[in-house]
């Protein structure tokens, strides 16, 4: 037995781990609008009116001729490929309907209470129309995800109109689990025309299922939180005034990490533990950056925090943890990883006859605390360090979609194109039991 067993056992980590719990990524429900007219025009021709709640066959083959083919993103671009995505859409500069999903008590209930969680159950946010599409017999959307627009987007919102429908069903899958949204069966269901919406995060893999009779027809949004994060502005404020959740999952996972602390068997000596993020955040490194500049992705990802991710981060700064999202580099020539502040585009170096990357990001990071990264109060913001994987400990392990493959040259005694492979992941310092009988408030930290 190695001296450091018993630090953290493994009930001490699926105690943690079922604290966090696991909840589908998406919402759904009916709604009833004022109205289902549609208003459209295009190719400068007169303004036509349909109601969705009644309309007729030939109706809705007029407003199909005006669609266009549908586009999707694809490595940055809009293309259009039918055998990808087959449907008809119009833009928002051509067709008005009279529904404002926010306007919608209902749907903005369901929305805080079982897409939002924790702290962002109260963010004030936006829905932003993005485009009304048509599916008719034939048409279809393969599996994708969404592009996210900016970074403080964090889902979609898909409005279906009561039109008869059959096939069409959204499908959404994500870490390993699948769920399905058929909107033509639940419309069906209604004793009187309703509007049936979803809403997903942005990382949710998903697809439509052909049409097989009908149309459905809908209007997507795009959702962004407009505030800024409230955990981020309650800090500085003394420890007092921060308000206490009643979010159940965090009042669980605050009472299960409070007793753990509280424990002189777990981590005695202090340690670190890791939590994969549950949700995907874009990562940026845009081409034209200057070599070495830090992206800010990683400040831009613990503004916009999601579900339980968010659940970890503010509870553990509630209990003034030091906690905060890492990126982590394997290193090429042994075990070791280097944790850094941010993603740190490589995109040339110099590769000494012992040098290696993380070497190489140990002093470029090293400097960049002393040069270019001194942010506005103060803080430093590049501090790398460097652990071994394994002396992590790992509640929820590293997931595969917070990663970047940066592409590197370095300059040997041959040029050769490398990659880095930067993860990005929530690391929660604890300190030793002694220490944490009597948190040091002053630096912050147990
Ligand atoms: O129509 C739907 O249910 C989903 C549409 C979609 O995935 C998209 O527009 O990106
Ligand atoms: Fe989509």
């Amino acid at each position: 037995m190695s001296p450091h067993d018993g630090l953290i056992s493994s009930e001490h980590i699926e105690t943690l781990r079922d604290a966090i719990g696991d909840r589908p990524p998406y919402c759904s429900g009916v709604v009833t609008p004022n109205d289902f007219q549609l208003y459209y025009a295009t190719d400068g021709k007169d303004a036509q009116r349909i109601d969705l709640s009644k309309a007729t066959d030939n109706d809705l083959k007029e407003l199909a001729q005006a669609c266009t083919p549908a586009t999707f993103g694809r490595n940055n671009e809009d293309v259009l490929d039918e055998s990808y995505r087959k449907a008809g859409k119009l833009d928002t500069a051509d067709f008005a309907a009279n529904f404002y999903p926010l306007n919608c008590e209902d749907l903005v209930c369901v929305l805080r209470e079982h897409l939002l969680e924790g702290h962002d159950t109260n963010r004030s946010i936006k829905a932003e129309l993005y485009k009304l599409n048509i599916y008719g017999p034939g048409s279809f959307f393969k599996a994708h995800k969404d592009t996210p627009r900016a970074e403080n987007m964090f889902g979609s919102l898909v409005v279906v109109y009561p039109t008869p429908h059959e096939g069409g069903a959204l499908i959404l899958r994500h870490r390993g689990k699948k769920w399905e949204f058929d909107s033509g069966k639940i419309l069906a269901m209604q004793n009187e025309p309703r509007l049936s919406y979803i809403a997903f995060y942005a990382d949710v893999e998903h697809e439509v299922t052909t049409v097989t009779s009908g149309h459905r027809i809908t209007l997507t949004y795009n959702l962004y939180f407009t505030d800024p994060d409230p955990a981020e502005e309650m800090r500085g404020l003394p420890a007092i005034r921060r308000p206490i959740s009643t979010d159940p999952r965090e009042s669980e996972f605050r009472d299960v990490l409070k007793r753990l602390l509280d424990d002189p068997n777990f981590m005695p000596d202090g340690g670190t533990i890791g939590f994969g993020l549950k949700y995907q955040y874009p990562v940026k490194l845009e081409e034209n950056n200057r070599l070495n500049v830090p992206s800010n992705s990683v400040s831009r990802a613990r503004r916009c925090l999601k579900g339980s991710d968010a659940v970890i981060m503010n509870i553990a700064t509630e209990l003034s943890l030091k906690a905060s999202l890492q990126v982590l580099y394997a290193n090429d020539r042994d075990e070791s990883v280097i944790m850094m502040e941010d993603f740190l585009p490589l995109s040339e170096y110099p590769l000494g006859t012992d040098g290696d990357v993380a070497s190489h990001l140990i002093d470029i990071g090293g400097s960049m605390t002393n040069e270019k990264c001194l942010l506005r109060e103060g803080r430093l913001e590049l501090r790398p360090s460097r652990e071994t994987y394994s002396t992590i400990k790992w509640v929820t392990d590293m997931t595969e979609f917070n990663g970047f493959h940066d592409p590197y040259v370095a300059y040997g005694n041959q040029h050769t194109l490398g990659f880095l492979y930067g993860n990005m992941v929530l690391i929660i310092h604890v300190g030793p039991y002694r220490r944490r009988r009597w948190p040091n408030r002053e630096k912050g930290t147990w």
